[in-house]
Parts: structure tokens; C-alpha cells; sequence
């Protein structure tokens, strides 16, 4: 009899299959075009302007096998009525089921993969496709905001504001069935995510956080505690019981508006460069990163080119960083294992 559905994923999980590839040689690069989960035209083009600024190029130069998947073609309904106040949600909701059909599978073929969005409603597609394949994955979500607003507390009916509140088991019975949705089954648990950079977060968010005893770090807490010790009890948090793959979804509005203008919903006080490449090295230094995000770069909203080419190149620099690019002279940090102090330098 062949395995299928749920149980194939137990016998993958058990075994370690594809989710051990988190320190795969292999990066897959893929694109998502798609703006509709907020109002603001121009983040479709993200993908673009990301790859622009040299992103193949700076992946390969980290001797990654790089595949760019190129973007995915997404369809539009002719008619998408707001539901419950909430926006387009047939669109968006088709949207994600695409992407995260995509994403699923590129993981499943073993590749690292650099999700490019696109509105930050995407993480539920891209986060959904990677628990497809690695059901005990944690997740990481770098940004100003928590989006976790659900369709009843979104000040907004933006669903960029909205796809963690998708994913939460514990929030099953709170968010309505919406059209479009009915592929998206919650698949994370409220220990297993970590938000860091928040510093606008909505009363039903910070209600919900409360709750649920989500482990979050606002800017305050950075400036109390430096990220070195923010990364520290992030990854004791996740890693407490067992090692597992990464979900990093990272928001370009997490770091401050001067470095990262272009972008759709920035506010002030933000991360630093600095900040930005210490948390992403972190990250990369567990050798469990397994899918990462980067979203909301909308070059429509660069007041220059020069702010829209310094939002861009940011971005790349997160993605590499992410993927063991170094400030410290070799190029690339080189897993030897998933143990921190067993790093090697490649030289
Ligand atoms: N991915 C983002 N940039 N989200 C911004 C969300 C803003 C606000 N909290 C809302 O629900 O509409
Ligand atoms: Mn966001
Ligand atoms: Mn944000």
C-alpha cells in the first residue's frame, strides 16, 4: 500500500528525510509577485528589483548551487467581495495555496529556498508548503509588526496583517472560515514561533500574544537586552526540546525607514544594519535554516532610485547573511554540524 497524506509526513519526519536539508548546498530562489493582501500597488515588483540587486550572483559567490524557480504566475477571480471586512480574500487565499504547492515542493527536492515576495500575506503560503514536508518546523518572523491579527481584530481587512493568525493551532475556533481559505489547516503551535524587531502592534495582536504566552522581542527589548542575547533565548526558546528546522520570515519594514524606505507600512525606530546581520548570521550559524522569507520591498515607494537601490540591496545582504555570508573575512561559514562552537571557516 502506498503512504500517503499524513502518513507519509509522520515516516519523513521520523526518518529526517528532506528537513535535514537545512544545510543543503543547494539554494532554490523563488519569486511571488503578489500584492493584493494590503493596498498599496508596487510590492508585486519585489522580486524584481531583489534579483536586480545581484541576488543570484551574491548566492553563487557563497558557493551555493543556486536554482532560480524564476516567479510564479499568479491568477486573479474576476470578482473577490470583501468578506467580513477582510480584502480580496479569494485572491489571496488562491494566492498562497499556489505558493505554498511551490514551496513544498522545492523543499521536498532538498533545496534551501529564498521565498521573494510579494506582500507579507505570503508567509502563510510559504510557512504552510514548508510544514508540508517538515511538520516540526519553528518559526522565526523578523518585523515591526506581528500579523497576527485575525478578520475580527484587523483594524485594517488587510491580510498582510493577518497570516499568523492562520497558522496558530490555539486560534483555530477564533478566525471564521474565510473564501479562499479552506486549503489553509493551522499547523503551528504557539511555543514554536518567535517574533523579534515588533514596535507597532495592534490591540487584538497584543491581546492575542498575551494569551497564547508568545515569546516576542519589541524594539525595547533589543535596546535592554542587545540581540546577542534576543538571538540567545530566541534559539533556546525554539530549540528547547529538540533541533528543528527554521522558517525564517522576514519583513523589510523591521528595520529602520532610513535604511529600508521602500516599503509599505514602515515605522520609525527600527533595527540597525548592524542588528540585522548579527540576527541573520545567528540564524545561519544553527545550520537549520530552512526556508526564509523576504517581503515587502515595494520599489514603487522609494522616494529616489537611491532609496529603492538601498532598500534592495539590504534585502540581499538579509538573504546572504541568512545563508552564512560572514563581516569576518572568509566568505562563507561552513556547517559542519548543526552544534554552534563546530563551526569551520571556509577559506
Ligand atoms: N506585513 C505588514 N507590513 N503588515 C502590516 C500590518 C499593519 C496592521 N497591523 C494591519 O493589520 O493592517
Ligand atoms: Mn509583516
Ligand atoms: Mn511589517
Amino acid at each position: 500500500m502506498a503512504l500517503r497524506g499524513p502518513a507519509l509526513r509522520l515516516l519523513r519526519a521520523l526518518l529526517g528525510h528532506t528537513c535535514q536539508q537545512s544545510r543543503s548546498q543547494s539554494v532554490a530562489v523563488l519569486g511571488a509577485p503578489f500584492s493584493r493582501g494590503q493596498k498599496r500597488r508596487g510590492v508585486e515588483h519585489g522580486p524584481k528589483v531583489i534579483r536586480d540587486a545581484g541576488l543570484i550572483d551574491r548566492l553563487s559567490g557563497l558557493d551555493y548551487s543556486v536554482h532560480d524557480f524564476g516567479d510564479l504566475n499568479f491568477h486573479y477571480p474576476e470578482k473577490d467581495e470583501p468578506y467580513m471586512d477582510v480584502k480580496s480574500p479569494r485572491t489571496v487565499g488562491g494566492a498562497n495555496k499556489k505558493l505554498s504547492t511551490a514551496v513544498s515542493r522545492a523543499v521536498g527536492a532538498g533545496h534551501t529556498l529564498v521565498m521573494l515576495g510579494g506582500d507579507h500575506s505570503l508567509g502563510l503560503g510559504s510557512a504552510a508548503g514548508h510544514a508540508q514536508q517538515c511538520p516540526d518546523l519553528c518559526l522565526i518572523w523578523v518585523d515591526a509588526h506581528p500579523d497576527l491579527n485575525t478578520p475580527l481584530t484587523s483594524p485594517s481587512g488587510n491580510l498582510h496583517g493577518q497570516p499568523v493568525a492562520f497558522m496558530l493551532k490555539e486560534l483555530q475556533n477564533k478566525v471564521p472560515d474565510l473564501p479562499g481559505f479552506s486549503w489553509a489547516k493551522p499547523f503551528l503551535s504557539c511555543r514554536d514561533l518567535v517574533y523579534i524587531g515588533l514596535r507597532d502592534v495592534d490591540p487584538g495582536e497584543y491581546q492575542i500574544m498575551k494569551d497564547l504566552g508568545i515569546q516576542y522581542f519589541t524594539m525595547r527589548d533589543i535596546d535592554r537586552l542587545g540581540i546577542q542575547r534576543v538571538m540567545e533565548v530566541t534559539l533556546d526558546h525554539l530549540m528547547a526540546r529538540k533541533q528543528r528546522p527554521i522558517h525564517l520570515s522576514f519583513d523589510i519594514d523591521a528595520f529602520d525607514p532610513l535604511l529600508a524606505p521602500a516599503t509599505g507600512t514602515p515605522v520609525n525606530g527600527g533595527l540597525t544594519y548592524r542588528e540585522g546581520m548579527y540576527l541573520t548570521e545567528e540564524i545561519h550559524n544553527t545550520g537549520l535554516l530552512s526556508v526564509m522569507d523576504l517581503v515587502e520591498v515595494n520599489p514603487v515607494l522609494g522616494a529616489s532610485d537611491e532609496a529603492v537601490q538601498a532598500t534592495a540591496s539590504l534585502a540581499v545582504d538579509v538573504i546572504a547573511s541568512s545563508l552564512g555570508q560572514t563581516r569576518e573575512g572568509a566568505h562563507r561559514t561552513m556547517i559542519s554540524s548543526k552544534k554552534k562552537d563546530t563551526e569551520q571557516l571556509c577559506l
